[in-house]
């Protein structure tokens, strides 16, 4: 099966000034600024294949977050190679970026204040869908995720699950090839958890979306990933059969 993402030797290191506490270390920052340099990331080398439901693991601060915003070219490698559906991530290329997607738990492509669909309306603008495309997308997930019902309620006033169930759907309207998803359960009861990842396999299985994941959460692993790749202190510790 061809890779569809291929990274060589991929390296971060995030630069940073350290600030002292309270008023006075503002002020002697202002006036000299220590910087310090951490790596995030350390010639770390791997491919996926297509079709693949791949899990990145690691304990707390091992890179992996860093890894898959370099893989979605939301942030530029140190150093490295870095291939993503044929393209070097970092360019953004408006054709490249329909075919992949992210989800981070722990943040929203929502806004809180309108309902979803409202949000919905602007990916599809977003990403040049015509209003056949978007209804069949839409409809489809929709039943698939359980969620038609939640489409006309302010996002702010759906529970923690329910709104996970519509970040996925707004990520996957348009279709994506390859999605990466950083803690999708994350702070999910058991059957919210339950719920995604029956949605993830069916992805996976049926739609042959590629997945890249990661977790803290050996449930979702074992659920779904077929293979995985440790990350510790920025390399890998391990990668072969879950
Ligand atoms: N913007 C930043 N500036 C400086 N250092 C950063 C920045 N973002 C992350 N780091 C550091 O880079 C390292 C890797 O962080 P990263 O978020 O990739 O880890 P992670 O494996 O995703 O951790 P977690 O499981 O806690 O989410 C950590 O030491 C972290 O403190």
């Amino acid at each position: 099966m061809p890779a569809v993402v291929t990274v060589r030797d991929l390296t971060k290191t995030y630069r940073f000034h350290q600030q002292g506490a309270g008023v006075l270390g503002a002020l002697k920052s202002v006036v000299r600024r220590r910087y310090e340099t951490r790596l995030a990331v350390d010639r770390i080398s791997f491919t996926v294949e297509r079709g693949e439901f791949l899990g990145l693991l690691g304990p707390n601060g091992a890179g992996k977050t860093t890894t898959l915003k370099m893989l979605c070219g939301l942030l530029h490698p140190t150093s490295g190679e870095l291939n993503v559906l044929g393209r070097i991530p970092a360019r953004r290329e408006r054709d490249h970026l329909r075919r992949i997607s992210m989800v981070m738990g722990q943040k929203s492509m929502l806004w809180w204040d309108v309902p979803a669909m409202d949000s919905l309306l602007l990916h599809k603008d977003m990403y040049g869908m015509s209003d056949k495309d978007f209804r069949d997308s839409l409809a489809e997930l929709a039943e698939l995720l359980g969620v038609t019902d939640l489409l006309a309620v302010q996002v702010r006033k759906t529970s923690l699950g329910e709104r996970m169930r519509l970040e996925l759907l707004a990520a996957l309207l348009h279709r994506p090839e390859l999605l990466f998803l950083d803690e999708p359960t994350i702070g999910l009861d058991a059957e919210a958890k339950a719920r995604v990842r029956g949605f993830l396999a069916t992805l996976n299985r049926e739609r042959g979306t590629t997945i890249v994941l990661t977790s803290h959460d050996m449930g979702d692993i074992e659920a779904l990933c077929q293979r995985i790749v440790v990350i510790e202190q920025g390399r890998i510790a391990y990668d072969g059969a879950r």
